[in-house]
């Protein structure tokens, strides 16, 4: 199905920091659904944006491993590329994951949003915290994932790591091509954050909002806030940028790199 071939599987050790146990959600059933279907157009053409390779590892490889750092979950649902689901399961076999870890993956849909239901649907019972991770953030750190479990534990239904923004925004009116966009506003800049993944959600919370709203969104806890539930923050993380745009990529690969030199291995 790749429009490139993949890198042959490397038995990569299974790296980086895990969540303590002792300082770690007490229960394990928190599970996380990775959407990873999407092309990856803005990165430019090649493989499916999942699939493609950082420091010699497909991207979904490390958000996985990502999600399953933590303590706290103990089930992953991998939504692949529509044609791709065979082979994401060859290289959960290909590449070291953690044993405490289930693994499910099922075909993605046309957006987002319709790959994220898909993921949902495939839940087994007894998981009453869901994460909602993109497979685009391969890099996000332990600690923001355990944090945003813990304020799902503590009461909220639904939980986004965010940053402030370092640029300001403006808000501008449509324009015909090749126009200059008018500016109309300059928002708060001290009341705006840029939300990031893994977005923690009360699964029924979550199951709820993608059963009722049709409209369509660019984030999970959005459908939620439509819903009048309660979306609350927690600090994000540099590192769990998005890989969007090639540049991303390049940024990407020198934080594994120093990761590794820091890691030495
Ligand atoms: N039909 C889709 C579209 C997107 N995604 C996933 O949603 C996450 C965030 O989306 P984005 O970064 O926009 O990925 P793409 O849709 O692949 O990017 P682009 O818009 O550049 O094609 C990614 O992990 C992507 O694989 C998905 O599972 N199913
Ligand atoms: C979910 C998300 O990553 C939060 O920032 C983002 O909204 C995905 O947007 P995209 O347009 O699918 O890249």
């Amino acid at each position: 199905m790749s429009d490139e071939p993949l890198l042959p599987p490397t038995p990569n050790p299974v790296s980086g920091p895990v969540s303590d146990p002792a300082t770690g959600p007490a229960t394990a059933r928190t599970a996380a659904v990775i959407p990873a279907a999407g092309r990856g157009v803005r990165l430019g053409p090649g493989a499916p944006k999942a699939l493609r390779a950082l420091g010699g590892t497909p991207m979904l490889i490390h958000a996985i491993r990502a999600m399953a750092a933590s303590r706290a979950v103990s089930l992953v649902v991998v939504v692949a590329p529509p044609e791709g689901a065979a082979e994401v399961r060859t290289l959960l076999d290909a590449y070291a994951l953690p044993d405490r870890t289930d693994f499910v993956v099922v075909p993605g849909g046309e957006t987002r949003q319709e790959s994220v239901k898909l993921g949902l649907d495939a839940l087994p019972p007894g998981f009453d915290i869901v994460l909602v991770h993109d497979a685009a953030r391969p890099l996000v750190p332990v600690d923001t994932v355990d944090a945003v479990v813990a304020a799902v534990r503590e009461g909220a239904p639904a939980v986004v790591p965010a940053l402030p923004l370092a640029d300001t925004v403006k808000q501008v009116e449509p324009a015909a091509p090749g126009e200059p966009e008018p500016v109309v506003a300059t928002p708060d800049r001290s009341l705006l954050r840029a939300v990031q993944t893994p977005q923690g959600f009360d699964r029924a919370t979550l199951v709820h909002a993608h059963e009722t709203v049709t409209d369509d969104v660019t984030d999970d806890a959005s459908m939620v806030e439509q819903l009048g539930r309660t979306v609350v923050t927690v600090p994000g993380h540099e590192e769990a940028f998005k890989v969007t745009r090639p540049l991303d990529l390049v940024l990407a690969e020198a934080v594994l790199a120093r990761r590794r030199l820091n890691d030495g291995f």
